[in-house]
């Protein structure tokens, strides 16, 4: 699963490959609009060794964190906007020094990338410059900037869901990351005694300062997997059994999969990803949990199941702390399309669904269409379905959480105090017997 750890932006051994990596990316996120997991996956980091891959992905994601406050800083600085790779190698230039980054080292490796660049190496002296400048000045305005903002096709509907001073609470939360749970196989005390971590109300174990991720104890044993602790409570609410019949819906990477195959319950997962579906496997044998594991489309799906989990696709709008390349890689456009099918594959997985049966549904996302509405517009297309408030009564939930309609908004800027959560709508729907 995904390296969630964090480490601040001045990092003075980030050296040359890695910061010409976290360029590269930066431009096709916002170039073409390609999110940082897709280029990942299509091998964009794989000439690098695994030290400058964390490192350039840390560099990327916190680029993005700060790229409104890097823009407002170079602002002073330049005269007309550079291309695009160029104004990125200054961007995380300035997100670097601003954050306690060498500057000789940062300023060097920065000179010499785009030096040796194809196309804009005559603009090497331009970026020598401008970050002297900022390694100069840019720390003390950095500090007086505001809290970077979303872009205002996200930020209006937010805002409008939400309201102003949440918003800003969640672009905090953004802004400050996340740190790494871990959901575990067995006793949660002994996982976070063993990785220096603490056992949050809901069962998960945070760990503030991670390191590299497969390098903490029990990694290798399988003992935990790396999981929000907002993303683990869908599976929990579940409430599955030993030996009762589960029916994992959009499965992949599997994160609620192990979850519910640790109870003992006899999951199958479906997911229409095979790739996905790949890191689901290597999942299950690195945990040593089974699963039967299934590839296909849902909306194809055939039979009938006791419990059902649907973690339908999203606008993942919930993921952003871990995932800010997500604001800047998307528009909106493609959110109709996933409302619909999400909507879709309710109604299908509801036919799957045996009588006196429950489902659980959620998204990561922070988007009422994908969540409440959607729960509110399924309970007036089926007669049989009810919401079941009682079931979220479990350790750790604030009743505060509980929406008009019974599901449960869990928001970024919920455990402020304690580093946050996901973004996530979860409802636990009960079919009439
Ligand atoms: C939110 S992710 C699932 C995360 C997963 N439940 C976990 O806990 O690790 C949504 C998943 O839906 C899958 N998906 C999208 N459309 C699908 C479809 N029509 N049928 C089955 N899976 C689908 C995607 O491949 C993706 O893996």
């Amino acid at each position: 699963m995904a390296d969630q750890s964090t480490q601040p932006a001045g990092n003075p051994q980030a050296g040359i490959p890695a910061r010409r990596s976290a360029i590269a990316m930066l431009d096709q996120i916002q170039d073409e609009g390609r999110l940082m997991a897709e280029l990942i996956g299509s091998g964009m980091l794989d000439r690098l060794d695994a030290p400058d891959r964390a490192r350039a992905q840390r560099l990327a994601s916190d680029t993005l964190r700060g790229l409104e406050r890097a823009d407002r800083v170079l602002k002073k600085h330049l005269n007309k906007v550079p291309p695009l790779t160029v104004l990125n190698a200054l961007r995380l230039g300035t997100v670097e020094l601003c954050n306690g980054g060498a500057a000789h080292g940062v300023v060097n490796d920065l000179v010499q990338i785009i030096g040796r660049h194809k196309r804009y190496g005559h603009l090497k002296g331009l970026v020598n410059a401008v970050l002297r400048k900022v390694a100069a000045t840019g720390p003390e305005q950095w500090a007086a900037l505001r809290v970077p903002r979303l872009p205002k096709w996200l930020r209006n509907p937010l805002a409008d869901a939400w309201g102003a001073e949440a918003m800003l609470a969640m672009e905090a939360a953004h802004f400050a990351g996340a740190p790494l749970d871990l959901s575990v196989k067995g006793d949660a005390d002994a996982v976070a005694q063993a990785v220096n971590g603490k056992v949050l109300t809901t069962g998960s174990v945070r760990v503030t300062d991670a390191g590299q991720v497969s390098a903490l104890a029990g990694f290798e044993a399988g003992d935990w997997w790396v999981q929000d602790a907002a993303a683990a409570i869908p599976a929990r609410l579940l409430q599955a059994q030993s030996g009762t019949r589960v029916l994992d819906l959009c499965a992949a990477p599997g994160g609620k999969t192990l979850q519910l195959a640790a109870t003992g319950a006899d999951v199958t997962a479906v997911d229409i990803s095979d790739s996905r579906l790949g890191r689901l496997r290597e999942n299950l044998t690195r945990t040593g949990l089974f699963a039967t594991v299934q590839a296909g489309d849902v909306l194809d799906l055939q039979g009938s199941w006791p419990a059902i989990l649907l973690d339908a696709p999203c606008s993942a709008t919930g993921t952003i702390r871990r995932h800010p390349d997500l604001p800047h890689a998307k528009d909106g456009s493609e959110f109709g399309g996933l409302i619909d099918l999400q909507a879709r594959m309710i109604d299908h997985a509801w036919g799957l669904l045996e009588a006196g049966g429950r489902m659980v549904y959620c998204t990561c996302s922070l988007l009422p269409d994908e969540g409440e509405v959607q729960v509110i517009e399924a309970l007036e297309r089926h007669g049989d379905m009810s919401v079941d408030r009682d079931a979220l009564a479990v350790p750790g939930i604030d009743a505060e959480w509980v929406t008009a309609e019974g599901g449960l908004r869990l928001r970024p800027d919920y455990w402020a105090d304690i580093g946050g959560m996901d973004g996530f709508y979860i409802a636990v729907l009960r079919k009439e017997r």
